[in-house]
C-alpha cells in the first residue's frame, strides 16, 4: 500500500502534446524525492509483453516497435479495465513514498474516477494542450482507430480540468504557467 500523498496531478492530453515533457519539468523542479511520475501504461505494457512474448523495454520508448502494438495493447488494456477498472491504477500506486504524484497518462474517465474515489480532494485534473501543428512538428501523425478512439479522446470532455497547460513550444510561456502550478504544489507540501 502507498503512503497517502499530499497531491495527485492527473495529466491528460493528446499524443505529443507533451505530457511527459511537462511532467518531467515539474519533477526536475521538485526533485525525485518529492515528486514521482506514475504511468498507467507501464504495468499495462509489462503484462502485455509477458502474455505476448514481447520486449517490455522496447514498448517503453517512443519507437515504431510500440506503435506496431499500440492498437492491440489498447484493445487488451480495455478488456482488463472492463473487468476491473482500477487494475492498472492499483499497481502504479503500490509502494510510492513521495508526497506529490503525477500520473502522466490518464486516458479514461474510469482512471480519473478511480483516483477520485480513493483519494478525493487530493486529486487535481491537469490538461496538457498543444495544437495539431505543434504535435505534427513532434512527429505526430493521425491514425484512425487510435486518435479518434477512447484511448486518445476519453478525457476530451466530461471531466472538468483544474489546470490547463498550453505547451506549444514557447519556453517562456511554459515557464510562467509552471511557476503558477509549482506555487500551488508548494502550498500543499
Ligand atoms: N515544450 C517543449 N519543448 C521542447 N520539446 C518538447 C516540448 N514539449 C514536448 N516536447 C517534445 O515533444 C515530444 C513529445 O512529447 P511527450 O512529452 O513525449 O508527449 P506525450 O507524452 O504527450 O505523448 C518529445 O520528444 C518531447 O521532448
Ligand atoms: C496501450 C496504451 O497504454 C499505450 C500508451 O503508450 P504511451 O503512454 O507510451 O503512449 P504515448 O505517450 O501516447 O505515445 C494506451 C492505452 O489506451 O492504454
Amino acid at each position: 500500500m502507498a503512503q497517502t500523498p499530499k497531491l495527485i496531478l492527473l495529466f491528460s492530453g493528446k499524443r505529443k502534446s507533451g505530457k511527459d515533457f511537462v511532467a518531467e519539468e515539474i519533477q526536475s523542479q521538485l526533485g525525485p524525492d518529492v515528486c514521482t511520475i506514475l504511468r498507467l501504461s507501464e504495468p499495462l505494457k509489462e503484462q502485455y509483453a509477458k502474455e505476448h512474448g514481447l520486449d517490455f523495454q522496447r514498448l517503453l520508448d517512443s519507437s515504431s516497435y510500440k506503435e506496431t502494438y499500440r492498437q492491440d495493447m489498447i484493445r487488451w488494456g480495455e478488456e482488463r479495465r472492463q473487468t476491473d477498472p482500477g487494475f492498472f491504477c492499483r499497481i502504479v500506486v503500490e509502494g510510492v513514498t513521495q508526497p506529490i504524484w503525477i500520473v502522466s497518462d490518464t486516458r479514461r474517465i474510469s482512471d480519473v474516477e478511480w483516483f477520485q474515489d480513493v483519494y478525493g480532494d487530493l486529486v487535481k485534473v491537469v490538461r496538457v494542450v498543444a495544437t495539431e501543428e505543434t504535435r505534427k512538428r513532434r512527429a505526430w501523425v493521425f491514425v484512425m482507430g487510435i486518435d479518434d478512439a477512447e484511448s486518445e479522446c476519453g478525457l476530451d470532455q466530461g471531466v472538468p480540468y483544474d489546470w490547463v497547460i498550453t505547451n506549444d513550444g514557447d519556453q517562456l510561456s511554459l515557464d510562467a504557467q509552471l511557476e503558477k502550478l509549482l506555487q500551488f504544489i508548494h502550498s500543499k507540501l
